[in-house]
Parts: structure tokens; sequence; C-alpha cells
């Protein structure tokens, strides 16, 4: 536990003070950022583009794709839609994306995760651009996280960094504890976290499903960020007082409300918000992130294709 977060809150005025990070007010910051680079690349004769491809009937997956799209449209982005059936064959979506790398008004290719069982998850993966990889999972770009040099840094672990950052969190020396090792969360955070860079130097444990003792490693940690998909799994009492609370989980439960489900997080929030400094919520911490930062790296996107110099907020 480092001092400081303990000292913070030991018995002082701050004690019940907890920012609840705004996840919706720095992702409308990072949009509005996002805008000059836009009208850069607008005189420039380009107008950046994002296709986004649906190849689910789940709801969640739906939901997610259209906010994109709306995201897109808020900001100049061009949002390029296509849905496949689910029972499609697994050609047609690997022929649609090496269309959209073929196109050059395509600077950003995302293809909604999970895809039905008979499509090979890695072999898309593999055959989209890697300059057009906006999520980040391509495996060269994998490798050049891992190695200290991204090209994109996926969205969510991206994002969380700039929520860090906005509520004054500096994570150089500090204890992380990052629960969940997901490809696409757990591991590219712990990378981020632990490079030689501004909003990492951090020292970083990842706990998992067969991690022993959870809550000895968490209550160790100055930041904890829950990425495991375990509704509520991470409680107040397995965090120590000041910690900062890093909630990625969206889970749909069921409950009596209008739409049939509530979301809740992977952290119950109000014992884990009693013991924090700071704490995002479910929704409108992480989520709205996620969404801002492929934004981001669409137009980061444009830019290098274009060669276009623009400032990334
Ligand atoms: N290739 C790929 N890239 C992804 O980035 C990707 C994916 N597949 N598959 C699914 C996950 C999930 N994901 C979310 C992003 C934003 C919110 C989000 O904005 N949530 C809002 C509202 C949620 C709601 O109202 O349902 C919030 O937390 O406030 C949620 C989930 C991106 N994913």
């Amino acid at each position: 536990m480092h001092e400081s977060a303990s000292l913070k809150c030991a018995g002082d005025a701050e004690v019940g003070m907890t920012d609840i990070i705004d996840g919706n007010a720095v992702a409308e910051d990072v949009r509005a950022g996002l805008t000059d680079a836009i009208d850069a690349l607008s005189e420039a004769g380009v107008t950046p583009g994002l296709a986004t491809v649906l190849m689910s009937d789940d709801p969640a997956s739906q939901t997610y794709v259209s906010m994109k799209q709306r995201d897109c449209e808020e900001v100049g982005i061009e949002a390029l839609d296509y849905e496949l059936d689910p029972d499609a064959p697994a050609e047609e979506l690997y022929e649609l994306v090496d269309d959209l790398n073929a196109d050059d008004s395509v600077h950003g290719v995302l293809v909604q995760m999970p895809l039905p069982d008979h499509v090979d998850e890695r072999e898309v993966l593999r055959r989209i651009d890697p300059a057009k990889d906006v999520d980040g999972f391509h495996p060269e770009n994998v490798g050049r996280l891992v190695a200290g040099n991204p090209r994109f840094k996926p969205c969510t672990p991206h994002g969380i960094q700039k929520l860090l950052q906005s509520a004054d969190v500096d994570t150089e020396g500090k204890d992380v504890v990052v629960v969940g090792r997901s490809n696409i969360v757990g591991k590219p955070m712990a990378n981020l976290l632990v490079q030689k860079a501004e909003g990492g130097n951090a020292t970083v444990t990842v706990c998992h499903s067969r991690t022993e003792d959870l809550a000895a490693k968490t209550k160790q940690a100055d930041i904890v960020i829950a990425a495991c998909g375990v509704p509520e799994l991470v409680t107040g009492e397995m965090l120590s007082a000041g910690v900062v609370v890093v909630d990625v989980g969206i889970n749909r439960v069921d409950a009596d409300t209008e739409k049939g489900y509530e979301l809740v997080g992977d952290v119950e929030y109000d014992s884990a918000e009693e013991k924090a400094s700071a704490i995002t919520p479910v929704p409108g911490g992480v989520g709205p992130m996620t969404r801002a930062m492929l934004l981001w790296n669409t137009v980061k996107s444009a830019g290098e294709a274009a060669d276009v110099d623009v400032d990334l907020p």
C-alpha cells in the first residue's frame, strides 16, 4: 500500500469524499479534442472512416455497435456499417475484411466480438490490416504494445489511462492489481501499466479465476482494475482505505426494470465506494471511454494514411 493513499483518508475531512470519476464527461472531452484533428484532416481532403462489422444477434452487441456509430456521426467520422447473418459462412466475413482492407476510405476496421462459434476469431484478427486495426488486437500490434512501441493501444486500457490521468491519479511507483487476464483488457492493461512511459511505471499484479487469495492481493493495492466479467466480485471488504477503483465490468443482470435487466460492474459499488478515494461507476465509467478511444485510434489511423500530422487529445 502506498502511504499517501492511506494518509489521505486517515480520519480527516476527506473521509467519505470519494471522487466519482465521470467517464461520460471525460469521453466528451476526448471527442471535443478530436474535432481539431478532424478539421485538419478535412482541410487535407480526408474524412476519417470507421467500418463496423456485426455478425451477431446478441442485443448487447447491437447496442454497442449502434452507440459507436452515433459517436462517429457526432465528431465527423464516417461510419460504415456492415451486418452479416450469424449463420453465414466464415468465408463471407474473411472476404468482407479483405475488401475493407483494400478500401482507401476506410481507416479503421472493427469486427464486433464475440463471433459465432464456426468463425475462427484468431483468423479474423490476423486478417485485419494492422494499419487499420483500431481495436489493437492484431498479433503484430499486440507484439508492438508488449515491446513498448504501441501503434494502436487497445481502447479499454487506453481509456482507463486517460480516466486515471483526468482524475490526477499517477500510476508511477504504485501497486496496481488487475483482476482479469483477457486479451482485450487484462493483459494489455497490465502491459501498459508496467511500461516505462506516462500512465505506466507501476508495479503490476495480474489476478484471475485461479488466484488463491484474491482479497489478499487487492488489499495491497493502491489501484484495483476489475475486468473479470464476474458481477460484483470485488467488494469493499477486499480493499484498503484510499484505494482507486476502476470497474470495467458491464454485466446485464435480470432485474425488475423497464428493460428487464440492470447493469452492474465487477465491483460491488456501494461497499467499494466507502473505501475508495476515487471510483468509476457502471454505467458511465469505463464504457464511454472505450468508445472515445476507438474514435481516437480511427483519427490517428486516418492521419497516418493521409500523411497529415494531427494533434491528438
Ligand atoms: N471488436 C470489439 N471491440 C470492442 O471494443 C468490443 C467488442 N468487440 N465487443 C464487446 C466489447 C464491449 N464494449 C463496450 C464498449 C462500450 C460500452 C459502453 O459504452 N457502455 C456504456 C453504456 C452501456 C449500456 O447502456 O448498455 C456505459 O458503460 O456507460 C460497453 C461495452 C466494446 N467491446
